[in-house]
């Protein structure tokens, strides 16, 4: 289980981002290639992990998020929610800033109510920042959130709510290292 996306990470190269060792890989960065069979094998993956009992949408947040998005989607049937980086105005549109560990900026959810039940899913937690960022927002609408899974998780980061993970991560200066696996 998990066999392609454990040698993609172990194979991702390193960069610096300021102080914070950046790994790159295809489900993180779409870089340099994105296999179908990686992302059918992390979709396979996410659907028996998370909890979709009358769930309504599900909620990702651009732009590394879209692509497991749409793929969970495409498996599941359940309609996608993209969470932008750029305001749009509609009515009951919900403003949240998000921080990582390189970078900040302001996310725009729109599409979701209260009375939806959604589950989030991303590509990676390593800070926690963004998955905050995402909960917070989601509860202003008064929706209820069922679930939450990120492919990678790289900290022991706490976003206040149970956090699914297919893999848990060691990023070191000049390596990746799988610590464990969800299956
Ligand atoms: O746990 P955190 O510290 O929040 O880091 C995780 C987030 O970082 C990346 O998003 P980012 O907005 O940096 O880049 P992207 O637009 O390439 O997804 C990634 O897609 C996660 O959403
Ligand atoms: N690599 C790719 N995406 C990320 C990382 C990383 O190290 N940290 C947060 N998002």
């Amino acid at each position: 289980m998990l066999e392609r996306l454990i040698h993609s990470l172990e194979t991702s190269p390193i960069m610096k981002r300021g102080e914070y060792n950046y790994f790159i890989n295809p489900i993180t960065d779409g870089v340099p290639l994105l296999e179908p069979a990686l992302l059918r094998e992390i979709g396979c993956a996410m659907v028996r992990n998370l909890d979709l009992k009358d769930v309504d949408k599900i909620v990702v947040c651009e732009a590394m998020g879209i692509h497991i998005g749409v793929a969970f989607s495409m498996m599941t049937d359940i309609p996608l929610v993209v969470v932008r980086k750029r305001p749009y105005g509609l009515p009951g549109e919900v403003a949240v800033h998000q921080a990582t560990g390189y970078s900040k900026g302001e996310l725009y959810l729109n599409g979701v109510a209260a009375g939806d039940r959604v589950v989030i899913i991303d590509d990676v937690c390593s800070t926690g920042g963004t998955l905050r960022a995402l909960v917070d927002a989601i509860e202003q609408t008064g929706a209820e959130i069922a679930d939450i899974c990120v492919v990678i998780s790289r900290g022991d980061e706490d976003i206040g709510r149970p956090l699914k993970t297919l893999v848990k991560i060691e990023v070191s200066e000049t390596q990746v290292r799988v610590v464990d696996t969800c299956l």
